[in-house]
């Protein structure tokens, strides 16, 4: 009988996440350490109240940010570098789209479909309303990322990502071919087999517990709230080809945390909200999901090769190192003046980023 060997330790080059929400105000301040502890950068989600629309909001943001980032942590990699989104609406002006590029600090624009997840009231009703915005996008080289879902009421809750795919992204690639866009945490076969084949500048980003969780876990043995995110954890099928395709090699899927705070109340709640909160453990879960699909050997292309590559960016300088080591998760994390419940709260671990 021969077992499989899990190696003890890994060390690869210094990730980043390309799919994260830091809030603001007070809990912009407590959650972003846990983030800046285990990567260098982050593309930083502009769904605020209100949304981050405008160059002036995303600067005025970003600075908050780094007024936030506790004293050594700032500046360039290995410390911790904000990369920031624009909320594309109705209405953006295309000229924004320029400004935003000149900046060199605004990497995206984010779409999100009016009403398919938290705070998107403001977003998209119907995508040829931002033509002439996605054509500047198209020109300039600004990738847009995508909230794959549709949100008509027609559509069962765990179709909506596939149907985006034949209703809105396969229209939308025709038109735009050369627009770059990222198909955001992405959750279906569907969805990693329409990236994985398709032509031109796509890439998409893949959470940790959507690697590692498949949709019973939101009632194992009761209803689980913190595993309840959008797009919603799907079949074990599903999983299983996100697990392929994460670990494939494919430089088009790389690591995108979409760890998103909601303090306790808000989750543990009769109509409670979407997000999982991974920051504090990110490195750790995407660990063990690679080792149980026996290849750790391809963490770091997803951790920190392939994100930078699209986006055009250096590749960190400096490594991080996980060793296998249990600890304990805390049962809650201070979130402002609340708590916040990670993912995995108060369970054991299994690896340890150092
Ligand atoms: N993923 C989630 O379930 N929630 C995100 C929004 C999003 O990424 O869709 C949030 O901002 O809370
Ligand atoms: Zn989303
Ligand atoms: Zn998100």
């Amino acid at each position: 009988m021969s077992t499989i060997e899990i190696p003890q330790s890994i060390t690869i080059t210094r990730p980043d996440d390309w799919h994260l929400h830091l809030r603001d105000g007070a809990a912009l301040a407590s959650v972003l350490p846990h983030t800046a502890r285990q990567f260098a950068r982050a593309i930083v989600m502009p769904n605020l109240k209100p949304p981050v629309t405008t160059v002036a909001d995303a600067a005025a943001y970003r600075d908050r940010i780094l007024a936030a980032l506790p004293a050594g942590m700032h500046g360039p990699a290995p410390r911790f570098e904000p990369l920031m989104t624009l909320y594309l609406t109705d209405n953006t002006d295309p000229d924004e789209i320029r400004r935003a590029q000149d900046t060199g600090f605004i990497h995206a624009v984010k779409l999100y479909p009016a009403g398919a997840t938290t705070n998107s009231q403001a977003g998209v009703t119907d995508l040829k309303k931002c033509y002439k915005t996605l054509e500047v996008m198209q020109e300039v080289g600004m990738p847009l990322l995508v909230h794959g879902e549709v949100t008509d009421n027609d559509i069962d809750l765990f179709d909506r990502e596939a149907v985006f795919i034949e209703r809105v992204m396969r229209p939308l690639r025709r038109d735009m071919p050369a627009l770059a866009i990222v198909f955001e945490h992405i959750t279906t076969k569907d969805a990693a087999q329409y990236v994985a084949e398709a032509e031109g500048p796509i890439a998409a980003t893949i959470t940790a517990h959507h690697l590692l969780y498949n949709r019973n876990e939101i009632f194992r043995g009761g209803i689980r709230p913190h595993y309840y995110c959008l797009p919603v954890l799907k079949r074990e099928e599903h999983r299983l080809a996100l697990v392929t395709a994460a670990t494939s090699g494919d430089e088009r899927f790389f690591l995108g945390t979409d760890s998103a705070p909601h303090a306790i109340g808000a989750k543990e709640s009769s109509c409670g909200c979407a997000g999982c909160y991974t920051a504090l453990h990110a490195m750790e879960l995407y660990t063990e999901a690679f080792a149980q699909a026996g290849a750790l050997d391809k963490l770091e292309a997803f951790a920190s090769f392939n994100g930078p590559a699209f986006y055009g960016l250096p590749r960190n300088e400096g490594t991080i190192t996980l060793v296998r080591e249990s600890w304990n998760l805390p049962a809650t994390v201070p979130m402002g003046e609340n708590d916040l419940v990670p993912l995995n709260a108060g369970e054991r671990i299994d690896w340890k980023m150092l």
